[in-house]
């Protein structure tokens, strides 16, 4: 065995789904398909219309044939011609109904799998995400959904009439002649071999197939968001290589499972003609026997084509149906996953209105480990956040600063110790009322497709436009109003046609459009310069009196007017307090200050 070959073997392994997941493929199926059960009888009923309706012409045609025109029986003949009429009519209309029903089947049944991996893909961590690739969960919310449609669309309709096609044309064979029902018999039992020993050669490459649409979908999307430093640092043909390497493998598998296709192919219509000349051969000597009609060569040649077209249509869909399941299971993979973050079962309130304490959150002894890591990130973390206060988090990059503002929103639970808000676990609450009552600026500032009211309606949906104008405002934003289209201004995708440090204004109007009990901004001054920084401090203090904030700043400048400094080192507290107080203090904090004015970094913003 060659190492190409060996290699492919290998990945014919693991693109096997394994019996557990045929298992879950197949539940899965059910439970999908359970809500349209009226809708399947109504498929089958149009299939069985247009089956017997294509088989009846050919049988009405032999008697026709046989008996009306021997007979020169004008009458006779006009009967057989409106049984024929009326055949047709009802097997079209059958044929039509049938494919209407079967899309709207498959329709129905792939949209409702989408929504569901997609539902699901909402209520994961970012751990979990983790788990099956970003890539991956693209292709499987929409390629996987898309695969088992067609699956279910060429499953009805191509495997459907073989069954029933080939039980009926076999047993009106034996009807005309018990020799020529045999051989009807014979042929379908050799097509049966050779379209069986397709499918079992195509079958794992076809699973395989998806496999590499995900592997395609993660090298593409690092590509393309990678496009820039791709340029700068000249790795052009490198990616161009790896690219082409993942395509190539692709065309690889897609060209072996196309040639054993049309091999089966060109060995169909050879056996069509094989078959044709065997029934007139061995036709015109029961004919000459007396055993049968004339008429009836002709019907039995229909009967034994209809069975070969169905079987090779139905070999198709067959070899849909491994990679159907793979997919279904790749589905029921994502639909089975626990979340790491879990809603409790009973979600207490959240206090509101007088009952509101002052304290609005409390890390109370919290340390947290990620889960594939070795030691804590936080350790023993002790301090509060009050409302009317700004609290700073300032310590060197990795030192956990953003996984901080993350456990907040419960992106991440503590491993040890508890984080109170409000003077509730947060793993008490729901998520949902949770994250409902905290105002997020994260690290990377984000934005959405559409136009900028839009992206800061995402802070709160009824906002009018003076308190969005408002926002803007208060966040230095004022280039919204040197727009054309000011809040309809258009954003493209992640925000890339402003600035790094527009995007960052536009993220914090998003933020205080939404009235919160905490704010967070997570590094969001970083792009700012000096001046915007020290102004947009200026107009928070008076927008956020009422309630807490966390600013998580790397320059000294942004938090030395903080009313309580938290220190990092390495996920300690290195310190807790105000500036000054942490200057004579905190070695940790000193140094930072020292390495800033050193730099040239800590320019009084002020
Ligand atoms: N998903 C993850 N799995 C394992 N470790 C992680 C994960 N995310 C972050 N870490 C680690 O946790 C530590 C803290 O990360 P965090 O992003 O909180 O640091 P930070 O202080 O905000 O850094 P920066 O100032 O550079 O933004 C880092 O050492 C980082 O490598």
């Amino acid at each position: 065995m060659s190492a190409g070959e060996r290699d492919v073997e290998a990945e014919v392994a693991t693109a096997s789904i394994g019996r557990e997941g045929r298992r879950a493929a197949l539940a899965l199926f059910r439970e999908l398909v359970a809500p349209y059960k009226w809708l399947v009888a109504g498929m089958v009923v149009t299939l069985l219309c247009d089956i017997v309706g294509m088989l009846y012409i050919p049988t009405e045609l032999a008697a026709l044939v046989n008996t009306a025109i021997a007979a020169r029986d004008a009458d006779a003949l006009a009967g057989h011609g409106v049984s024929m009429l009326v055949a047709a009519v009802v097997g079209s209309g059958g044929c039509i109904a049938s494919y209407y029903l079967a899309s709207k089947f498959a329709a129905n049944v792939g949209r409702d799998l989408r929504v569901r991996v997609y539902q699901k893909s909402l209520e994961l961590a970012h751990s979990d995400f983790e788990q099956f690739g970003t890539g991956s969960m693209i292709t499987r919310t929409l390629s996987d959904a898309n695969v088992v449609q067609q699956m279910l669309l060429m499953g009805f309709i191509m495997m459907g009439p073989v069954p029933v096609t080939c039980v009926v044309a076999i047993l009106l064979a034996f009807g005309v002649d018990p020799v020529m029902g045999r051989l009807l018999v014979a042929v379908t039992l050799v097509i049966l071999v050779i379209f069986g020993l397709a499918v079992w050669r195509s079958a794992p490459i076809f699973v395989m197939l998806q496999s590499f649409i995900d592997r395609m979908n993660v090298r593409l999307r690092e590509y393309i968001t990678g496009v820039r430093v791709i340029r700068a640092f000249g790795r052009e043909s490198r990616e161009r290589e790896r690219l082409d390497s993942t395509f190539e493998s692709y065309a690889d598998r897609a060209i072996r499972v196309n040639l054993v296709f049309s091999t089966c192919d060109c060995a169909t219509f050879f056996l069509m003609n094989v078959v044709e000349s065997t029934i007139l051969w061995v036709g015109a000597d029961r004919v000459g026997a007396h055993a049968m009609q004339i008429g009836s060569i002709s019907a039995l040649i229909e009967y034994a084509m209809l069975i070969m077209f169905f079987m090779m249509m139905a070999q198709f869909a067959i070899l849909q149906m491994p990679r159907g399941l793979a997919c279904l299971s790749r589905a029921a993979q994502v639909l089975s996953a626990t979340p790491v973050i879990l809603d409790p079962e009973v979600p207490a309130e959240l206090p509101s209105g007088d009952d509101v304490p002052a304290e609005v959150a409390r890390f109370d002894h919290v340390s947290f480990r990620f889960g594939d890591a070795d030691e804590d990130t936080l350790h023993n973390l002790d301090f509060a956040l009050r409302r009317g206060e700004v609290t700073a988090v300032i310590g060197n990059t990795g030192s956990g600063k953003s996984t901080i503002a993350k456990m907040l929103l419960r992106f991440h639970d503590a491993t040890g110790g508890r984080l109170l808000f409000l003077g509730r676990d947060v793993r008490d609450v729901s998520q949902h009322e949770l994250r409902d009552r905290i105002s997020y600026v994260p690290q990377r500032a984000w934005l959405f497709s559409g136009t900028i009211a839009q992206n800061l309606r995402d802070g709160d949906t009824k906002a009018t436009d003076e308190r969005l104008w408002h926002a803007l405002d208060v966040a230095q934003a004022s280039f919204v109003h040197e727009l054309p289209d000011g809040l309809d201004a258009r954003v493209s995708q992640g925000g890339t046609n402003f600035s790094g440090g527009q995007r960052q204004r536009l993220a914090i109007a998003r933020a205080l459009v939404r009235k919160a009990d905490l704010y967070v901004f997570d590094d969001s001054f970083s792009a700012l310069d000096f001046k915007t920084d020290a102004a947009l401090r200026h107009a928070l203090s008076g927008e956020l009196e009422g309630a807490a904030t966390l600013l998580i700043a790397q320059r000294v400048s942004t938090i030395r007017g903080a009313d309580q400094i938290v220190v990092l080192d390495e996920g300690r507290l290195a310190g807790v307090g105000k500036h000054d107080e942490l200057v004579r203090t905190c070695p940790t904090y000193r140094a930072i200050v020292e390495s800033q004015q050193m730099e040239g970094g800590e320019a009084d913003g002020e």
